[in-house]
């Protein structure tokens, strides 16, 4: 089986989990994709078989985390700083399971009023941090240039980040996919639609399965 590892705290745990598995030999015959450097570090010290997606370009499963999850299943993803590869990868996979505890639960993209990503180039920057502002489809966002410290964030691919925040949902995150990736210079964003088949919901209560 060929699976994508996710990036961020949560999809640590199914990271560790998975190396477990392996070590007591109840998983055999696996190779992992990973999402993230940070992953791939991880899952490297666990003795996860590890392969890049130009080697395994046809994924079986790939499991991650979300930022946001709304009632049809589209997530938002990214605020880790990894949503280009992951969403390469997941993308690649013939099954993408997302798991979140609900305080990711959300009754449109955008409207936690945290971050939804934005990877640009960091060739002039400021010029697509404006342009995203001022996208009709993202009426009233805010952008902000994601920092390290005094330095910009720069992601594994040697992009800079362009947070954008939201006072209310995005009205349609389809109209709102299509402009942002129009501008020249903009590489991905963190709204992954129609993607995930299955979330996983960690709650109070116990554990809800959602699926497509
Ligand atoms: O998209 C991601 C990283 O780019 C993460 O999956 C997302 O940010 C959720 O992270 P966490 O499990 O730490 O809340």
């Amino acid at each position: 089986m060929v699976l994508g590892l996710g990036t961020g705290s949560t999809a640590a745990f199914a990271v560790d989990r998975i190396g477990q598995l392996l070590k007591e030999g109840k998983l055999k015959n696996i190779v992992a994709v990973p999402t993230s450097i940070r992953t791939y570090e991880q899952a490297k010290s666990l003795g996860i078989p590890l392969a890049t997606l130009d080697e395994q370009p046809n994924l079986d499963l790939a499991i991650d985390g979300a930022d946001e999850v709304d009632p049809a299943l589209n997530v938002v993803k990214g605020r880790g700083g990894a949503l280009l590869r992951e969403k390469m990868v997941e993308l690649a996979s013939k099954k993408f399971v997302c798991i979140v505890d609900e305080s990711k639960l959300v009754d449109g993209l955008g409207g936690s009023k945290d971050a939804m990503p934005v990877e640009v180039v960091q060739f002039c920057w400021k010029y697509n941090l404006e342009r995203l502002q001022a996208l009709p489809e993202l009426a009233g966002c805010k952008a902000k240039l994601r920092m390290n410290g005094e330095k910009p964030y720069v992601t594994d691919n040697s992009n800079y980040i362009v947070d954008l925040y939201f006072d209310t949902p995005i009205k349609d995150s389809h109209a709102a996919s299509k402009a942002i990736l129009a501008l020249v210079g903009v590489v991905d964003h963190g709204l992954f639609l129609d993607m995930v088949d299955v979330v996983i919901i960690a709650g109070s209560t116990g554990i809800e399965v959602k699926q497509k």
